[in-house]
This record gives structure tokens, C-alpha cells and sequence, in this order.
């Protein structure tokens, strides 16, 4: 099976109906201010509009007060929430709601005790999203890191992420083998700007990458 794909930091509904038609499977919205793709609540419920059915909103949170939270997830229809801070496994569960958890990738993290922990939240925690580790900016950045300090099982589905972009992603997917990818820079042509043809660059990639290696 071809990993899922998510793309993420879509702020119209135009950019986001066109990447869900370029084979898209899911979108992230990032409720985080000082990000360049930074949505309000107008532009999160003009991209969620936009989306067709089977295509997931995801919200992206850093280390939010739970009440900004619960208020955005109130007013905004969201499939999935992702927490991209230092959360515990508990403030991720208190929603009750699915989520994803991400963690940022450095030597000598212990990732199985961490997926342990946040797999032990009652089904809610669907996946560990693993991003690059780049000190005082918590996502985002472009920056990949070494795929080879990813254990080879954990007990929630991988979702790689960090620097992927349409001309690594390939290879990424063969290395990896993730359930998903998550893409946000490698994407774009300028901070915060979707590039549509980098869009259908990056998905062709992940399409025949899994196809040539036969998932
Ligand atoms: O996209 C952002 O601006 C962002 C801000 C704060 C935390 C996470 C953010 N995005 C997530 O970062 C990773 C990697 O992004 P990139 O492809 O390296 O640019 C991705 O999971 C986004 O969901």
C-alpha cells in the first residue's frame, strides 16, 4: 500500500481543493501564530469547506493553551488534531479526540519508550509523526535528519516528516517504509506559498516509489 500523504500549512480553499484533487489524503491547518502559515478561523473554515469527502483535516497545535484548542476544534471541523510541541500524553488525550503526536529527532532519543507512552492513550494517538530537530523552531523548517535512527517497528504508525520534498521523497519511502509522509517547505515556492506543480511533483513521487517497490 502507498503511504498516506498530508500536506500541510494550506491557507485557501482554492490551494486546498486543488492539492486534495492532485491525490492529497490529508490537509494541515496550523493554529500556531508565530508560523508563516499560520491560519485564523476564517481561513480554516474556507480551507475544511473546500475538501471533498475522505479527504482529512488535520490541526496543528504547539504547545497551545487547551482552551485555544477546544475552542478551534469547537468552530472548525476537524478530522484529526496534530500536537507539535512538547505535550504530554496526557494534555493529548484530555480533548478526546484523535491525534497525531510529533517529535523532533535527535541522537540517543529513546523513540520506542516515547511512542510507548503516547500509544497507551486509549486509541486516541493514531500516529508518531517524526520531524527534524532544529533548536527554538518547533516545525516547519525544511531541515531532514537521519532516517537510520528510526527503530525499524514502533507500536503506532509512522508518519515521516521533515525536510521531504519531491526530489528526496522517493527515497525516503523505500528507506523508511512510513505509513505516511507529511510535507509543508519542500513544497512550497516561497514561505507559506503552495507551489501546485510541487504539489503534483511530490505525490507522483510518492505514488511511484511505492508503486516500484511493490506496496
Ligand atoms: O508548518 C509550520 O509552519 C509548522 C510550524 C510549527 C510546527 C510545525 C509546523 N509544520 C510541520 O513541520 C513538519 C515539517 O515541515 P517541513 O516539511 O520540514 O517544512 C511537518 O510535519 C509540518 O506538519
Amino acid at each position: 500500500m502507498r503511504p498516506r500523504i498530508k500536506v500541510c500549512g494550506l491557507r485557501d480553499g482554492a490551494t486546498a481543493r486543488a492539492t486534495a484533487e492532485l491525490g492529497a489524503d490529508a490537509i494541515g491547518l496550523v493554529f500556531y501564530p508565530p508560523s508563516p502559515r499560520h491560519v485564523d478561523l476564517a481561513q480554516a473554515r474556507e480551507v475544511v469547506a473546500a475538501l471533498p469527502a475522505f479527504v482529512m483535516s488535520v490541526g496543528l497545535f504547539v504547545d497551545a493553551e487547551a482552551g485555544f484548542v477546544r475552542d478551534m476544534a469547537a468552530q472548525v471541523p476537524l478530522d484529526l488534531l496534530q500536537f507539535h510541541g512538547e505535550e504530554s500524553p496526557q494534555y493529548c488525550a484530555q480533548f478526546g479526540r484523535p491525534f497525531i503526536k510529533a517529535i523532533r529527532v535527535k541522537p540517543g532519543l529513546d523513540l520506542l519508550e516515547y511512542a510507548l507512552s503516547f500509544a497507551a492513550t486509549g486509541g486516541l494517538c493514531r500516529g508518531l509523526l517524526v520531524d527534524a530537530f532544529v533548536d527554538g523552531v518547533p516545525g516547519g523548517t525544511g531541515a531532514s535528519f537521519d532516517w537510520s535512527l528510526l527503530p525499524d517497528s514502533l507500536p503506532l504508525p509512522l508518519i515521516l516528516s521533515g525536510g521531504l520534498h519531491p526530489e528526496n521523497v522517493a527515497e525516503a519511502v523505500r528507506q523508511v517504509a512510513p505509513w505516511s509522509v507529511d510535507v509543508s517547505s519542500g513544497v512550497e515556492s516561497s514561505k507559506g506559498i503552495k507551489d501546485l506543480g510541487r504539489v503534483a511533483a511530490f505525490i507522483q513521487a510518492v505514488q511511484s516509489a511505492a508503486t516500484r517497490d511493490g506496496q
